[in-house]
């Protein structure tokens, strides 16, 4: 990745776009650093789910994409939902052809909700048929504080109940469908195309989700959780952002460290990373 200088985007909106020799690309939203499509080398059409309702102005997450959920999950505690990463405008500090890394700091907006000093970077790597993900989170400041997180990316697909997710059998997760219980998943592969709002806890490092065409390897290092989430037609006609029939062509696979919190002591770094591999 070549070195550039540190700049803040004028418009948070204008997405930028990355090109690699090998014909893999991405967009990248400034506001969120949120990803918005990524396209394997080889292929012609957005890996990633991106909603043609998604809305965007400040103050509003990006329906699709990979938002980056930090330093909060969900609903999870007394900050707003999923925290607030997602909706500050972030800084470009180096930018490759099939890469670049985004940093958002403390402002004046982020202490007035958590009132610790921090760094965040979001790293993408694209190369062929892969892309990784990086989150590091620092500690800059003086006094410890704890944290949770996810890369909440949306994956596209051609039809949900069609769609596979195989790798999670024997995993524990916390239903959030059915009265937060937790259960162990038994059925291998998991079938979708109802609603389903899941944190697989210490889940495995590998899963496979496979369409009647093609398959992605989803893959995460540093995170402990998996949140699985598709709304299905009920939960969606609540959702302004996504058009009625949008839930049958995405799913979230999430890489997070969403229940247990990470605690980082002054100084300290944590670092998650989730790896998508299509086929
Ligand atoms: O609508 P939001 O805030 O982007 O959240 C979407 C979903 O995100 C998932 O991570 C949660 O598990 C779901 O409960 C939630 O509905």
């Amino acid at each position: 990745m070549s070195q550039a200088a540190p700049a803040p985007c004028s418009d948070p909106f204008q997405p930028l776009r990355l090109q690699g020799a090998d014909g893999a690309s991405l967009e990248l939203l400034p506001y969120g650093a949120q990803l918005l499509s990524w396209v394997p080398a080889g292929e012609h059409g957005n890996r990633l789910f991106l909603s043609p309702a998604a809305e965007y102005r400040h103050g509003v997450s990006v329906r699709g994409g990979i938002p980056v959920v930090f330093p909060q999950f969900s609903g999870h505690g007394p900050l707003p939902k999923h925290g607030f990463a997602r909706v500050q405008p972030w800084a470009l500090e180096q930018q490759g052809p099939a890469g670049c890394r985004m940093r958002l700091r403390e402002s004046p907006q982020t202490l007035a909700l958590w009132p610790h000093p921090f760094e965040l970077r979001l790293d993408l790597a694209m190369q062929a048929n892969r892309l990784e993900a990086a989150l590091t989170v620092l500690n800059t400041g003086s006094a410890a504080f704890e944290f949770t997180a996810a890369l909440h990316s949306y994956l596209q697909v051609d039809d949900i109940r069609q769609t596979r997710l195989h790798g999670l059998q024997g995993c524990r997760y916390l239903d959030a469908v059915r009265h937060r219980e937790y259960h162990v998943q038994q059925q291998e592969p998991l079938q979708l195309g109802e609603w389903i709002d899941r944190i697989y806890v210490d889940a495995p490092g590998e899963l496979r989700l496979e369409e009647p065409a093609r398959r992605l390897r989803i893959r995460q290092e540093g995170f402990t959780d998996t949140v699985v989430w598709n709304p299905a037609a009920g939960l969606t006609a609540t959702l302004a952002d996504m058009e009625p029939d949008g839930w049958l062509r995405m799913l979230c696979v999430e890489a997070g460290s969403t229940l247990a919190p990470v605690r980082l002591a002054p100084g300290q770094a944590w670092r998650g990373t989730q790896i998508l591999i299509a086929e």
